[in-house]
Parts: structure tokens; sequence; C-alpha cells
């Protein structure tokens, strides 16, 4: 395994994939099927048009947005840091990262105490770092490093809330959604990081970097390097999503296509593991405000964490999450 010359950094499970088990043909297949890149739809922040950016939403459930107003230095000064953190030991950041922050690896499912989800059936090649936004200040490190990071952090998360609450808003003036209603819908308090990185090697035609899943937030936010592996599926193809330097990747998530009444959708996605090169991705996700019922056409009423519990049920029983279907009002007749 050449390409992990840092090895001491990564947990002890990912350190010995040439002892991987074999791929199943099945699998390898799906490897092989990834249809090259297109553009993705571009939204601008700060000459947004409505109706560019409901196309999107409905079309693709995903975007890619320019002019978001995040200075390009903090952009790159979090993929640095990200880079020099997960470069430590695996024992020092086990040790270092602790609450409110957590350290994971293996997958990306989260019990609420920010401990990884044990016992799902998959395994995904990343290790990640959870930050929920509003537990920041509560953070105390006297590492330096830590303690530069995690105000890059919170300037970095001002800016998300700033830009979450500005597109959820045009959306809900695009779907004409009742502005008291939907107020509850989006809870800045709500806002978690995820700082990823994913591992690089043979791995790659083996294993995903995160398996096809939707997200379960109202929005996400992605901010990915230029290694690339971020995939959707879109019209019965898996389609990469290239990185383009100070552009952002927004996602349409569950709670958003519920609030919607199925006009937008939470499109699937996953992560491929590169070969050569380790990836990093930071990513954001917003929810409702805890205790918002989400009214629907298409679903019975339902809270977020009604949600979450459903999900993590099925993570750890069927290996997967069933997302919004186990919500959906069946059709009379
Ligand atoms: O790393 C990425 O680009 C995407 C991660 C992702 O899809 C997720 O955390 O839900
Ligand atoms: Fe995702």
């Amino acid at each position: 395994m050449p390409e992990m010359s840092n090895l001491d950094s990564y947990p002890p499970v990912f350190r010995h994939l040439n002892g991987a088990p074999q791929i199943a043909a099945e699998l390898k297949n799906a490897m092989e099927d990834t249809q090259g890149s297109v553009p993705i739809p571009v939204v601008d922040l700060q000459f947004l048009s409505l109706d560019k950016l409901g196309e999107a939403c409905k079309d693709w459930g995903l975007f890619r947005l320019v002019n978001h107003g995040i200075p390009p230095s903090l952009l790159s000064q979090l993929q640095d840091h990200a880079k020099k953190l997960f470069a430590l030991s695996f024992e020092s950041k086990q040790a270092l990262l602790t609450s409110p922050m957590s350290y994971f690896w293996g997958t990306p499912a989260l019990t609420r105490s920010g401990d990884a989800l044990r016992g799902a059936l998959n395994i995904n090649w990343l290790e990640g770092l959870n930050v929920p936004l509003s537990q920041l200040p509560q953070f105390q490190s006297e590492d330096p490093m830590l303690d530069c990071f995690r105000l890059l952090l919170k300037e970095y998360g001002r800016h998300l809330a700033r830009i979450a609450t500005t597109l959820f808003e045009a959306m809900a003036k695009d779907l004409d959604l009742d502005p008291k209603q939907s107020q509850s819908y989006l809870a800045e308090s709500t806002g978690f990081v995820r700082v990823y990185r994913y591992p690089s090697g043979s791995m790659a035609d083996e294993a995903w970097g995160m398996i096809a899943h939707t997200d379960s937030s109202v929005l996400s936010i992605v901010s990915q390097d230029q290694v690339g592996g971020l995939e959707i599926f879109k019209d019965n193809k898996w389609l990469l999503v290239n990185p383009i330097p100070n552009t952002l990747i927004i996602h349409v998530g569950d709670m958003m296509q519920a609030i919607s009444d199925d006009e937008y959708i939470s499109v699937k996605h996953r992560v491929r593991v590169n070969k050569r090169e380790e990836r990093f991705s930071i990513c954001y996700f917003v929810f409702p405000a805890e205790g918002s019922v989400i009214h629907s056409s298409k679903y019975r009423p339902f809270t977020y964490t009604d949600f979450q519990e459903q999900v993590q049920k099925d993570t750890k029983t069927l290996g997967y999450k069933v997302g919004l279907e186990r919500f959906r009002l069946i059709a009379d007749g």
C-alpha cells in the first residue's frame, strides 16, 4: 500500500488494504459505471435568479454556487488545516478531537452524541470530524493548530448560515411557501460541519469513500478539493461533479424535498476513492428547528427527530437508510 505514506495517521482497519476481501463481481461493475462529468447548473448568489434556482432544484437537486462571498483564502486555509489535522497520528486525533467535536471513521452515520454508529454493514473509506457549530465556543484546546482551526470554522460557519438562509428564503419564494410556516423549516442553530479525509489507494477498485445516499438535511453545502470523486445519480447515470476552485456544491436534502411536496429532489450521491491522492471535503448540513413539524401533501406529518430515529433504526437493522419512503402517504385507491 505505497500510497499511504503516513500510515500511522490511519485507523488500524484502513492499514491493511492488501488484505482487503476480494470484491463481489456486482460491486466491481458498479465501480466502472460513472459516465464522466457534465456541467451541473450554476447559481449566482449575488444575482440570484429564482427561475434558475428552482429549475436546478427540480431537475438536479444540486447546483454549483458562485459569487457566494466566502473569501478564497478562508476556503484554502480550511483545506490546509484539514490536511494537517488528519495527518496527525490516529491516536493523537482520538485524544485531541473530543466533545463537542468528534472524530469518526468507517461510517458517516453518527449517534446523537456524535459517536460513529457501529454495526453498519458497509464500511465507508473515510475519516471525519464532526463539528456542531452552535457548540463550537465550548471547544477549548491548548493546541495552537486546533485553536486556529476552531476560529476558521467559526468564521466559515457564519458564512454558511448566511448562504443557507439566503438560499432557503429564495427557495421558499420559488415554491410559494407560507412564510409563517416555513420559518421553522430552517434553523441556523442546527448547522454542523463535517470535515472528511478519504484515503487513496488500491481499494479504489474495491470500496466506496461514501456509499450512495441522499442527505437528510434541508440543505447541504460542500466545499471539495481538486481531487474530485463526488458523483450524483441523474437520469439513471452516475455523473462526476467536477471540482472547480472557489465554488460550492449545494445539495437539496430530504427535508427540503418533503417541504417542497416533492417538487425539489434530494439527489442520490456517493464518493469515489482516488487511487493516487487523498481527498478532502468540508460539508455543512442544516435542519429544521427542533420540534418543527413538516407538513406536506406527500408525507405524513413528521419532525426531523422522527426522521433521524427511523434512519438510525434502518441503518442498524438493514445496513442502509430507507429515508423519505418511510413517511410517504399511500395514495387512495
Ligand atoms: O465528501 C463529499 O464530497 C460528500 C460527503 C457527503 O455526501 C455527505 O457527508 O453526506
Ligand atoms: Fe451526502
